[in-house]
Protein backbone atom coordinates (compact mmCIF):
# COMPACT_ATOMS: atom_id res chain seq x y z
CA UNK A 1 0.00 0.00 0.00
CA UNK A 2 1.07 3.80 -0.65
CA UNK A 3 1.90 5.37 2.82
CA UNK A 4 0.44 9.17 2.61
CA UNK A 5 2.74 11.76 4.27
CA UNK A 6 1.41 14.17 6.82
CA UNK A 7 2.47 17.13 5.73
CA UNK A 8 2.54 19.56 9.03
CA UNK A 9 4.88 21.95 7.57
CA UNK A 10 2.44 22.82 4.77
CA UNK A 11 -0.29 22.61 7.11
CA UNK A 12 1.46 24.69 9.56
CA UNK A 13 1.71 27.34 6.84
CA UNK A 14 -1.60 27.43 6.08
CA UNK A 15 -2.83 27.45 9.75
CA UNK A 16 -0.13 30.52 10.47
CA UNK A 17 -1.78 32.83 8.10
CA UNK A 18 -5.34 32.46 9.00
CA UNK A 19 -3.84 32.85 12.71
CA UNK A 20 -1.80 36.07 11.30
CA UNK A 21 -5.42 37.37 9.86
CA UNK A 22 -6.93 37.03 13.34
CA UNK A 23 -3.39 38.51 15.02
CA UNK A 24 -4.27 41.54 12.65
CA UNK A 25 -7.98 41.80 13.50
CA UNK A 26 -7.48 41.36 17.39
CA UNK A 27 -5.20 44.73 16.98
CA UNK A 28 -7.13 46.39 14.76
CA UNK A 29 -10.12 46.06 17.33
CA UNK A 30 -8.36 46.25 20.58
CA UNK A 31 -4.97 48.72 19.82
CA UNK A 32 -2.78 46.37 20.64
CA UNK A 33 -0.97 43.20 19.98
CA UNK A 34 -0.83 39.94 21.46
CA UNK A 35 1.64 39.56 23.77
CA UNK A 36 3.74 36.65 24.51
CA UNK A 37 6.20 36.35 27.13
CA UNK A 38 9.18 33.59 26.64
CA UNK A 39 11.20 32.80 29.34
CA UNK A 40 14.46 30.65 28.84
CA UNK A 41 17.35 28.88 31.53
CA UNK A 42 20.41 28.37 30.29
CA UNK A 43 22.09 27.78 27.33
CA UNK A 44 20.58 24.21 25.56
CA UNK A 45 21.42 24.82 22.19
CA UNK A 46 18.14 22.93 21.21
CA UNK A 47 15.91 25.25 23.29
CA UNK A 48 17.68 27.99 21.67
CA UNK A 49 16.86 27.12 18.38
CA UNK A 50 12.93 26.31 19.47
CA UNK A 51 12.65 29.62 20.80
CA UNK A 52 14.49 31.45 18.45
CA UNK A 53 12.03 29.59 16.33
CA UNK A 54 8.89 30.61 17.98
CA UNK A 55 10.28 34.20 17.66
CA UNK A 56 10.52 33.94 14.67
CA UNK A 57 7.49 33.08 13.80
CA UNK A 58 5.15 35.35 16.61
CA UNK A 59 6.80 38.04 14.23
CA UNK A 60 5.50 37.15 11.08
CA UNK A 61 2.22 36.42 12.90
CA UNK A 62 2.50 40.23 14.40
CA UNK A 63 2.58 38.34 17.77
CA UNK A 64 4.82 40.52 20.28
CA UNK A 65 7.30 38.42 21.52
CA UNK A 66 9.37 39.28 24.60
CA UNK A 67 12.12 37.09 25.07
CA UNK A 68 14.01 36.74 28.88
CA UNK A 69 17.20 34.57 28.91
CA UNK A 70 18.29 33.81 32.60
CA UNK A 71 21.93 32.24 33.40
CA UNK A 72 21.43 28.43 34.29
CA UNK A 73 22.24 29.00 37.60
CA UNK A 74 19.81 31.88 38.16
CA UNK A 75 17.59 30.63 41.52
CA UNK A 76 14.22 29.16 41.18
CA UNK A 77 12.43 32.57 43.25
CA UNK A 78 14.26 34.86 40.63
CA UNK A 79 12.43 32.66 37.87
CA UNK A 80 9.56 32.51 39.90
CA UNK A 81 9.39 35.96 40.49
CA UNK A 82 9.82 36.90 36.74
CA UNK A 83 6.62 35.18 36.10
CA UNK A 84 5.09 36.96 38.79
CA UNK A 85 5.64 40.04 36.93
CA UNK A 86 4.29 39.05 33.64
CA UNK A 87 1.32 37.60 35.47
CA UNK A 88 0.79 41.09 36.15
CA UNK A 89 1.69 42.51 33.01
CA UNK A 90 -1.34 44.14 30.85
CA UNK A 91 0.99 43.51 27.58
CA UNK A 92 1.97 40.01 28.46
CA UNK A 93 -1.10 37.28 27.42
CA UNK A 94 1.05 34.23 27.41
CA UNK A 95 3.77 33.41 29.40
CA UNK A 96 6.10 30.49 28.41
CA UNK A 97 9.21 28.97 30.32
CA UNK A 98 10.97 26.82 28.06
CA UNK A 99 11.45 23.17 29.07
CA UNK A 100 13.66 21.06 30.31
CA UNK A 101 14.87 23.75 33.07
CA UNK A 102 17.84 22.99 35.21
CA UNK A 103 18.13 20.41 38.05
CA UNK A 104 17.87 22.54 40.80
CA UNK A 105 14.48 24.66 39.57
CA UNK A 106 11.01 22.63 40.33
CA UNK A 107 9.26 22.08 37.16
CA UNK A 108 6.08 21.86 38.28
CA UNK A 109 6.67 25.21 40.79
CA UNK A 110 7.34 27.01 38.24
CA UNK A 111 4.35 26.03 35.46
CA UNK A 112 2.03 26.53 38.91
CA UNK A 113 3.47 29.98 39.13
CA UNK A 114 2.10 30.62 35.67
CA UNK A 115 -1.50 32.53 35.62
CA UNK A 116 -3.77 29.63 34.16
CA UNK A 117 -5.31 32.35 31.93
CA UNK A 118 -1.85 32.98 30.95
CA UNK A 119 -0.40 29.49 30.30
CA UNK A 120 -0.15 29.03 26.99
CA UNK A 121 1.74 25.95 26.94
CA UNK A 122 -1.21 23.94 28.01
CA UNK A 123 0.55 22.66 31.28
CA UNK A 124 -1.06 24.31 34.05
CA UNK A 125 -2.94 21.66 36.55
CA UNK A 126 -6.31 24.03 35.86
CA UNK A 127 -5.14 23.61 32.18
CA UNK A 128 -5.28 19.74 32.79
CA UNK A 129 -8.33 19.47 34.61
CA UNK A 130 -10.22 21.64 32.30
CA UNK A 131 -8.66 19.69 29.36
CA UNK A 132 -9.66 16.35 31.39
CA UNK A 133 -12.97 17.07 32.07
CA UNK A 134 -13.67 18.07 28.68
CA UNK A 135 -13.81 21.85 29.30
CA UNK A 136 -12.80 24.42 26.79
CA UNK A 137 -9.09 25.52 27.79
CA UNK A 138 -5.35 26.28 26.51
CA UNK A 139 -4.09 23.13 25.20
CA UNK A 140 -0.51 22.10 25.31
CA UNK A 141 0.74 22.75 21.33
CA UNK A 142 2.53 19.02 20.83
CA UNK A 143 -1.10 16.82 21.03
CA UNK A 144 -2.94 19.77 19.70
CA UNK A 145 -1.35 19.88 16.48
CA UNK A 146 -1.48 16.36 16.21
CA UNK A 147 -5.15 16.51 16.56
CA UNK A 148 -4.88 19.15 13.88
CA UNK A 149 -3.06 16.94 11.59
CA UNK A 150 -5.18 14.26 12.05
CA UNK A 151 -8.54 16.58 11.74
CA UNK A 152 -6.77 18.24 8.51
CA UNK A 153 -6.61 14.46 6.92
CA UNK A 154 -9.88 13.60 7.48
CA UNK A 155 -8.39 10.27 10.16
CA UNK A 156 -11.36 8.92 11.75
CA UNK A 157 -10.59 8.36 15.87
CA UNK A 158 -14.36 7.85 17.19
CA UNK A 159 -13.70 3.54 18.16
CA UNK A 160 -10.47 3.40 16.86
CA UNK A 161 -7.41 1.74 18.85
CA UNK A 162 -4.92 4.41 19.62
CA UNK A 163 -1.26 3.58 21.25
CA UNK A 164 0.83 6.09 22.83
CA UNK A 165 3.89 5.32 23.30
CA UNK A 166 5.56 7.63 26.33
CA UNK A 167 3.91 8.95 29.25
CA UNK A 168 5.61 12.77 29.59
CA UNK A 169 3.46 15.62 30.69
CA UNK A 170 4.29 17.68 27.97
CA UNK A 171 3.07 14.97 24.88
CA UNK A 172 2.49 11.13 26.10
CA UNK A 173 -0.63 12.19 29.10
CA UNK A 174 -2.18 14.80 27.45
CA UNK A 175 -2.18 13.09 24.09
CA UNK A 176 -3.78 10.26 25.15
CA UNK A 177 -6.33 12.27 26.77
CA UNK A 178 -7.25 14.40 23.94
CA UNK A 179 -7.62 10.85 21.82
CA UNK A 180 -9.87 9.97 24.61
CA UNK A 181 -12.10 13.36 24.20
CA UNK A 182 -12.45 11.67 21.03
CA UNK A 183 -13.82 8.66 21.19
CA UNK A 184 -10.56 6.72 20.58
CA UNK A 185 -9.81 3.75 22.51
CA UNK A 186 -6.04 4.56 24.54
CA UNK A 187 -3.42 2.48 25.68
CA UNK A 188 -0.22 4.31 26.92
CA UNK A 189 2.78 2.29 26.75
CA UNK A 190 5.95 3.22 28.98
CA UNK A 191 9.32 1.90 30.02
CA UNK A 192 7.85 -0.54 32.24
CA UNK A 193 5.14 -1.79 29.27
CA UNK A 194 6.53 -5.55 28.77
CA UNK A 195 4.63 -5.90 25.39
CA UNK A 196 4.94 -2.68 23.91
CA UNK A 197 5.20 -4.26 20.31
CA UNK A 198 2.15 -6.15 20.45
CA UNK A 199 0.39 -3.43 21.39
CA UNK A 200 1.73 -0.86 18.64
CA UNK A 201 1.27 -3.72 16.32
CA UNK A 202 -2.77 -4.06 17.14
CA UNK A 203 -3.34 -0.19 16.87
CA UNK A 204 -5.10 1.69 14.26
CA UNK A 205 -2.93 4.84 14.97
CA UNK A 206 0.28 4.75 16.98
CA UNK A 207 1.75 7.81 18.15
CA UNK A 208 5.28 7.66 19.67
CA UNK A 209 7.02 9.92 21.69
CA UNK A 210 9.75 7.98 23.31
CA UNK A 211 12.99 9.58 21.54
CA UNK A 212 15.07 6.72 20.45
CA UNK A 213 15.55 6.43 16.42
CA UNK A 214 13.90 4.42 14.74
CA UNK A 215 12.29 2.08 17.37
CA UNK A 216 9.74 1.86 15.62
CA UNK A 217 9.89 -0.32 12.31
CA UNK A 218 7.82 -2.13 10.60
CA UNK A 219 7.79 -5.33 13.48
CA UNK A 220 5.77 -2.33 15.82
CA UNK A 221 2.98 -1.79 12.67
CA UNK A 222 -0.20 -3.02 11.76
CA UNK A 223 -0.71 -2.52 7.55
CA UNK A 224 -2.68 0.40 7.00
CA UNK A 225 -2.15 2.38 10.36
CA UNK A 226 -1.94 5.95 10.79
CA UNK A 227 1.71 6.78 12.30
CA UNK A 228 2.86 9.77 14.31
CA UNK A 229 6.31 10.65 15.36
CA UNK A 230 7.12 13.04 17.59
CA UNK A 231 10.33 12.55 18.12
CA UNK A 232 13.27 14.23 17.35
CA UNK A 233 17.06 13.40 18.09
CA UNK A 234 19.94 14.82 16.46
CA UNK A 235 22.06 12.13 15.17
CA UNK A 236 26.38 12.67 15.44
CA UNK A 237 26.43 13.58 11.87
CA UNK A 238 24.03 16.58 12.13
CA UNK A 239 20.85 15.05 10.97
CA UNK A 240 17.45 15.15 12.79
CA UNK A 241 15.77 12.35 13.29
CA UNK A 242 12.34 10.77 14.57
CA UNK A 243 11.48 7.76 16.34
CA UNK A 244 10.45 6.05 13.76
CA UNK A 245 11.99 3.85 11.04
CA UNK A 246 10.80 5.59 7.90
CA UNK A 247 11.97 3.30 5.27
CA UNK A 248 10.67 0.21 7.22
CA UNK A 249 7.53 1.31 7.54
CA UNK A 250 7.03 2.87 4.19
CA UNK A 251 4.56 0.75 2.54
CA UNK A 252 3.32 -0.77 5.93
CA UNK A 253 1.66 2.37 7.41
CA UNK A 254 -1.38 4.02 6.07
CA UNK A 255 -0.12 7.56 6.92
CA UNK A 256 3.00 8.87 8.14
CA UNK A 257 4.53 12.07 9.24
CA UNK A 258 7.91 12.72 8.61
CA UNK A 259 10.69 13.94 10.52
CA UNK A 260 11.44 16.72 10.30
CA UNK A 261 8.33 18.42 8.85
CA UNK A 262 5.57 16.76 10.59
CA UNK A 263 4.50 17.27 14.33
CA UNK A 264 7.51 20.22 15.24
CA UNK A 265 5.95 23.14 12.66
CA UNK A 266 2.51 22.36 14.48
CA UNK A 267 3.88 22.84 17.70
CA UNK A 268 4.66 26.44 17.53
CA UNK A 269 1.66 26.90 15.20
CA UNK A 270 0.00 25.87 18.13
CA UNK A 271 1.35 27.95 20.44
CA UNK A 272 0.47 31.10 18.05
CA UNK A 273 -2.87 30.17 18.19
CA UNK A 274 -3.26 30.19 22.01
CA UNK A 275 -1.11 33.26 22.44
CA UNK A 276 -4.54 34.66 19.83
CA UNK A 277 -6.93 32.77 22.34
CA UNK A 278 -5.46 34.16 25.21
CA UNK A 279 -5.28 37.64 24.47
CA UNK A 280 -9.27 37.40 22.77
CA UNK A 281 -9.99 35.95 26.63
CA UNK A 282 -7.69 38.41 28.23
CA UNK A 283 -9.63 40.90 26.77
CA UNK A 284 -13.81 39.90 25.87
N1 LIG B 1 7.68 25.15 27.24
C1 LIG B 1 7.81 24.17 26.33
N2 LIG B 1 8.95 23.47 26.27
C2 LIG B 1 9.07 22.47 25.34
C3 LIG B 1 8.00 22.18 24.44
C4 LIG B 1 6.81 22.94 24.56
O1 LIG B 1 5.81 22.73 23.82
N3 LIG B 1 6.77 23.92 25.51
N4 LIG B 1 8.17 21.23 23.44
C5 LIG B 1 9.50 20.73 23.13
C6 LIG B 1 10.31 21.54 22.17
N5 LIG B 1 9.58 22.36 21.17
C7 LIG B 1 8.99 23.49 21.62
O2 LIG B 1 9.31 24.08 22.59
C8 LIG B 1 9.69 22.15 19.76
C9 LIG B 1 10.30 21.04 19.25
C10 LIG B 1 10.47 20.91 17.85
C11 LIG B 1 10.00 21.88 17.01
C12 LIG B 1 10.21 21.83 15.51
O3 LIG B 1 9.75 22.71 14.82
N6 LIG B 1 10.91 20.82 14.97
C13 LIG B 1 11.23 20.80 13.58
C14 LIG B 1 12.72 20.65 13.41
C15 LIG B 1 13.44 21.79 14.00
C16 LIG B 1 14.94 21.74 13.75
O4 LIG B 1 15.34 21.80 12.59
O5 LIG B 1 15.68 21.67 14.75
C17 LIG B 1 10.52 19.63 12.91
O6 LIG B 1 10.20 18.65 13.58
O7 LIG B 1 10.32 19.73 11.70
C18 LIG B 1 9.38 22.98 17.52
C19 LIG B 1 9.21 23.11 18.89
C20 LIG B 1 10.32 20.62 24.41
N7 LIG B 1 10.22 21.76 25.24
MG1 LIG C 1 13.90 10.93 7.83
Amino acid sequence: METVRLDGKALAAKKRESIREGVEKFTAKSGFAPGLAVIIVGDNPASHSYVRGKEKACEKAGILSEKQHLSADVSEKELLDMIGHYNEAPHIHGILVQLPLPDHISESKVIEQISADKDVDGFHPISVGRMVTGQKTLLPCTPAGIMEILKAYDITLSGKNAVVLGRSNIVGKPMAQLLLNEHATVTVCHSRTPNMKDLAKSADIVISAIGKPGLVDDTYIKEGAVVIDVGISRLEDGTLTGDVDEAAVQGQAGHLTPVPGGVGPMTITMLLANTLQAAEEQTA
